[in-house]
């Protein structure tokens, strides 16, 4: 039987959005406690009884996750507009090869607004 794992983890980084009209307070510099949810399916392995290990859900992300983590992400490639959106499409991008049951991505610039991206 399929059952999905979710792990969440944190950064804090900088952005501005440069896309946004001039008088809109998110186009000048500010910072955010990001967090992310990661999401893995599959089977759960009958000796394990794990989908993913969550130690190895921690070791595919940690690169990424210090990419990202007290850095301006209008400076890392292809976060010229860094929106929650557009963070957790990157981040889907970048992690995915790595961990092949990852099925979505949330991102979370303030406990009341995330964007998700699901495969
Ligand atoms: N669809 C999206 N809308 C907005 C995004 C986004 O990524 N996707 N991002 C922003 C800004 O980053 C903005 O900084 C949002 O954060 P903030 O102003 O801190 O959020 P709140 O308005 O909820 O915070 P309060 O200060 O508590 O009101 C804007 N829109
Ligand atoms: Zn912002």
């Amino acid at each position: 039987m399929p059952i999905t794992i979710t792990q969440a983890f944190t950064f804090e980084a900088a952005h501005r959005l440069p896309h946004v009209p001039e008088t809109h307070r998110c186009r000048r510099l500010h910072g955010h406690s990001y967090r992310v949810e990661l999401t893995l399916g599959g089977e759960v392995d009958p000796h394990t009884g794990f989908v993913v290990d969550f130690f190895d859900v921690e070791a595919a992300f940690a690169p990424v996750l210090a990419t990202l983590d007290h850095h301006l992400l209008n400076e890392i490639e292809g976060l010229d507009n860094p929106t929650a959106e557009n963070i957790a499409l990157w981040i889907y991008r970048k992690v995915s090869p790595n961990l092949p049951p990852l099925q979505a991505v949330k991102v979370f610039e303030t406990p009341m607004c995330w964007a998700e991206y699901r495969a």
